[in-house]
């Protein structure tokens, strides 16, 4: 495939430099990026923002964490780069938990490709629908314990450190062979959107009367 743009470092460029794509390939990647990344992001900004908006004390974590960081690279103004964006531990988790209640992909359905049999004995024939509820899963007692409910990033934190939970107890990018491709890249779009505003504004939601039982349960 003739690629004009051998010498630029974005993701595309460096999938388009290698021979083994066609233009199809390439188109089909293109499209699998757009349509599975984009609302899915967005929307886990969205209801991040809403649920800070609701917890000063989680708003002023983040905030300590991202002037530390400032202090300790004596930067100010510049956007973070990689490093500075696996130091925020943090943030990592307000944004982990946020998607624990508002999963971007609150139910996901797949359908069997041939007669299987689940781990527990459960038959599934070829063709069947099966689905697991991502957003029911999230609130569950037995998961997450009593105060599932809360919105609380500790819960994610080691000694100030995120600890990553079971792919199959926290499904948000699926588990297995077909999990989502693009999670560390959402983190890497997500963390310094987060940063960037919280820096800068404070966040405040207008519509005063409403409650988050109202809005968002
Ligand atoms: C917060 C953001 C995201 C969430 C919650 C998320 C969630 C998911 C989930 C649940 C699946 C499995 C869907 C299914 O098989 O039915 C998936 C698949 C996928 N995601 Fe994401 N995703 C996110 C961001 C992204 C981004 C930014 C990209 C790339 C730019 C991406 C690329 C993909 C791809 C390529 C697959 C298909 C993997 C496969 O079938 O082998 N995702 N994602």
């Amino acid at each position: 495939m003739e690629n004009p743009s051998n010498n630029k470092s974005d993701l595309i460029s460096h999938i388009a430099s290698s021979d083994q794509h066609t233009m199809e390939n390439l188109v089909d990647a293109v499209t699998n990026f757009m349509v599975a990344g984009r609302e899915t992001t967005s929307t886990a900004m969205t209801w991040f923002f809403w649920l800070v908006s609701t917890r000063p004390d989680v708003e002023e974590n983040i905030l300590q964490e991202i002037r530390s960081l400032r202090n300790s690279t004596e930067t100010s103004n510049e956007m973070f780069g990689y490093d500075e964006l696996r130091e925020m531990n943090y943030l990592h988790a307000s944004i982990t938990e946020a998607m624990r209640l508002y999963p971007p992909v609150a139910i996901d359905t797949l359908s069997c490709k041939e007669d299987d049999t689940l781990p527990d004995g459960t038959v599934v024939k070829k063709g069947w629908l099966v689905s697991y509820h991502t957003y029911a899963m999230g609130r569950m007692e037995d998961i997450w314990g009593r105060d599932c409910s809360e919105y609380k990033p500790e819960r994610w934190l080691e000694n100030g450190v995120f600890k990553p939970e079971s792919p199959f107890k926290y499904p948000v990018f699926h588990a297995g062979p077909r999990k989502c491709l693009g999670k560390e890249m959402a983190y890497v779009q997500m963390k310094p959107i987060a940063a960037f505003l919280f820096e800068r504004y404070k966040l405040e939601v207008v519509m005063e009367d409403l409650t988050m039982e109202q809005g968002g349960h």
